[in-house]
């Protein structure tokens, strides 16, 4: 079961987060921009009176190589299941029930792409602390939005999730559109087709469709990300005619864009 079952524990994670990435990250180039004011500020509002649970053993992770480390955030309206991505994305576990997030969820974790170890971190905040997440939106190097495919409300707030990434994010931030809950898929209010024709219009890598209550597409959804991150950080060099693109890792309930990005790609910038 997902280790994130009550509030406290909630907050222990992002305590852990918080103590334990915070040297590494202010003193790793990519973060090198993060000033201290805005994880003291995240201190601060979420973390309040409690215990250091799991302190130690997050500290190994800390230690572990990777040779890139990209910030990934993942927005979205409440319910549509994005603690339960990163939760499934960290440990392949999701529980049924999850408690509604109080300012932002953190997770770390490295992937291999193509033989590179890439450390994701990642992390999921609420709307109504706008504030907090504002400040993540200028340092990310990538987004998630999620909706839930089961609700079309959901899907419909998309446009008003890009614009504040327009706003408060990087130019070159890759975003990938999510469509979770693809298992209630009785409950469908948001064909997949929508989801590919916004994801073109806003110039995303990609839309998928997952499921974190399964794990499905969760490890695509981060490796797709992660390899594009590399590339535009030079961390990997694509040939025209080379056969493994990032395509190759979408199931047929994903769609990638075409464009931009595309040509991006052998861009060594
Ligand atoms: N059927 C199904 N339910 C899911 C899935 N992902 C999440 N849920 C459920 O959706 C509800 C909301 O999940 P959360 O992960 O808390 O959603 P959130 O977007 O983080 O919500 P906030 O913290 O309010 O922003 C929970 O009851 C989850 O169990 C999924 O893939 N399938």
């Amino acid at each position: 079961m997902c280790s994130l079952s009550s509030p406290a524990d909630d907050v222990s994670v992002c305590v852990r987060a918080f103590a334990v990435y915070t040297p590494y990250c202010r003193f790793h180039p990519s973060f090198s921009h993060l000033t201290s004011l805005d994880w003291r500020y995240y201190g601060d509002a979420v973390v309040q009176d409690v215990s250091f649970p799991g302190i130690q053993s997050a500290g190994r992770e800390d230690e572990e190589r990777c040779d890139f480390l990209f910030k990934i955030i993942l927005i979205g309206d409440s319910n549509v299941g994005k603690t339960c991505v990163i939760q499934s994305f960290r440990s392949a576990e999701v529980t049924e029930l999850q408690h509604n997030t109080i300012g932002v969820d953190f997770t770390v974790r490295s992937i291999d792409v193509d033989g590179r170890r890439v450390k994701v971190w990642d992390t999921a905040g609420q709307e109504r602390f706008r504030t907090i997440t504002q400040s993540y939106y200028r340092s990310a190097h990538g987004a998630m939005i999620a909706y839930d495919l089961s609700r079309r409300d959901t899907f419909d707030s998309l446009p008003h999730w890009i614009q504040a990434l327009e706003q408060y994010g990087a130019a070159s931030l890759v975003l990938v559109l999510i469509g979770n809950k693809c298992d209630l898929e009785a409950q469908r209010q948001v064909l997949f087709e929508d989801a590919c024709t916004l994801a073109e219009r806003s110039g995303a890598l990609a839309a998928l469709e997952t499921s974190a209550k399964h794990h499905h597409n969760i490890e695509e959804a981060f490796q797709l990300m992660a390899r594009e991150l590399l590339v535009r950080h030079g961390g990997i060099h694509y040939q025209d005619n080379q056969s493994d693109s990032p395509t190759v890792y979408l199931h047929s309930d994903s769609h990638p864009i075409e464009g931009e990005q595309l040509e991006k790609r052998s861009c060594d910038c």
